[in-house]
């Protein structure tokens, strides 16, 4: 049973005894609650207040910015770089990388964020979230560049994300499996509310842009397919959908009941490596999802060992429960294995 009186404060003051975790990471992970406190708020009122809408400016990404997408890459941006524990950020709404001002103290982490995920939801009222991951580098260099911080996903000491939807949540872990926290607006705070979330290896509900099916490769064709054919079909059982198009609330709803999310390469977004970005989305949830007992995968490669070129990389991501995400990879050895034979 959750003790749903602890604060997020109390936990990782219990997590920083328990761990010996640094006093740099509590204090770098209060900053980011305290930052998605603060979206939350600006989201609250929605048409209501100025935050709805689109910008003129486009993102590095060629994105078309949203007014909140700015908003909530400000407030991230003014909630930790006084922190005295961060070496530099890096965020989807910023082509370079965010040196701290000089006037402030540095640390060893470094803190990627994604301040406002789910953006083609915000002006429909529909869940978006915020998504963060943490590195600690070796020591603080004078100037970080992209050389410094492109490291693989297996690096992160903690990741998680907070959720905007009919009540706002924080998930995240720090590498002791994942924890959930419900802000309760009647003191400000995040309370405990799930400990230590498991995903069931089983599942029955997938979660793909089915709009895209003409493009994808056709061991997901095949995947998706069987899914589909349900009791009468390979799998011999019936299989839900979801699209919420918000990655965090996919995983949310992954996290607490099982299933599995695909955002493949296909034919259109190949050029580009996939859709999703490595850094702040794919390596964060990765972590969590592997930290809840499940697993994330290109589809060719475990998430958390790509090797990463450069900031704002994509990568395809398919993950979930273990069992399903482990029968995806299959599909895609036994293509590539035939695809190699048929052309030798
Ligand atoms: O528009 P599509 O193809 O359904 O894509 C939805 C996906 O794009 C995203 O919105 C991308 O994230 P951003 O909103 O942060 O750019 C994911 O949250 C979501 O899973
Ligand atoms: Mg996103
Ligand atoms: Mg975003």
């Amino acid at each position: 049973m959750t003790d749903t009186s602890m604060t997020y404060m109390q936990f990782l003051l219990n997590e920083r005894r328990r761990s010996e975790s640094d006093r740099d990471l509590m204090t770098l992970l209060h900053g980011v609650a305290t930052a998605c406190k603060a979206i939350s708020n600006s989201l609250k009122n929605g048409a209501l207040a100025d935050v709805l809408g689109s910008l003129e400016s486009e993102n590095v990404q060629g994105e078309t910015q949203k007014k909140l997408d700015v908003i909530a890459n400000d407030i991230f941006l003014r909630r930790c770089e006084f922190s005295g524990v961060l070496a530099a950020m890096v965020s989807e709404e910023l082509e370079e990388i965010y040196q701290i001002p000089e006037r402030f103290p540095k640390g060893q982490y470094v803190l990627f964020f994604d301040p406002l995920d789910g953006s083609s939801n915000i002006d429909i009222n529909v869940s978006v979230g915020s998504i963060f991951s943490i590195l600690r580098l070796p020591e603080v260099p004078d100037v970080i560049t992209y050389e410094t911080v492109l490291r693989p996903g297996v690096e992160q000491v903690a990741a998680g994300y907070a959720l905007y939807g009919p009540s706002t949540m924080l998930v995240l872990s720090i590498g002791r499996g994942v924890d959930g926290f419900t802000l309760d607006g009647n003191i400000g705070e995040f309370r405990h509310t799930h400990s230590s979330i498991s995903i069931p290896p089983e599942a029955a509900e997938f979660s793909i842009n089915a709009s895209r099916a003409q493009w994808w490769e056709p061991p997901v064709k095949r995947y998706i397919d069987d899914c589909v054919a349900g009791e009468n079909g390979p799998r011999g059982k019936y299989f839900n959908m979801r699209w919420i198009a918000s990655m965090v609330a996919e995983v949310h709803r992954i996290l607490l009941r099982g299933g599995i999310f695909l955002y493949p390469i296909d034919e259109r977004n190949s050029d580009a490596g996939g859709k999703l970005r490595l850094f702040y989305e794919a390596n964060p949830m990765a972590f969590l999802i592997e930290q809840a007992g499940g697993a994330a995968s290109t589809g060719r490669e475990r998430i958390l060992d790509v090797q990463p070129l450069t900031p704002h990389q994509r990568v395809p991501v398919i993950l979930g429960s273990r069992d399903e995400v482990e029968l995806v990879e299959r599909l895609h050895k036994e293509y590539d294995e035939a695809s190699r034979s048929s052309v030798s």
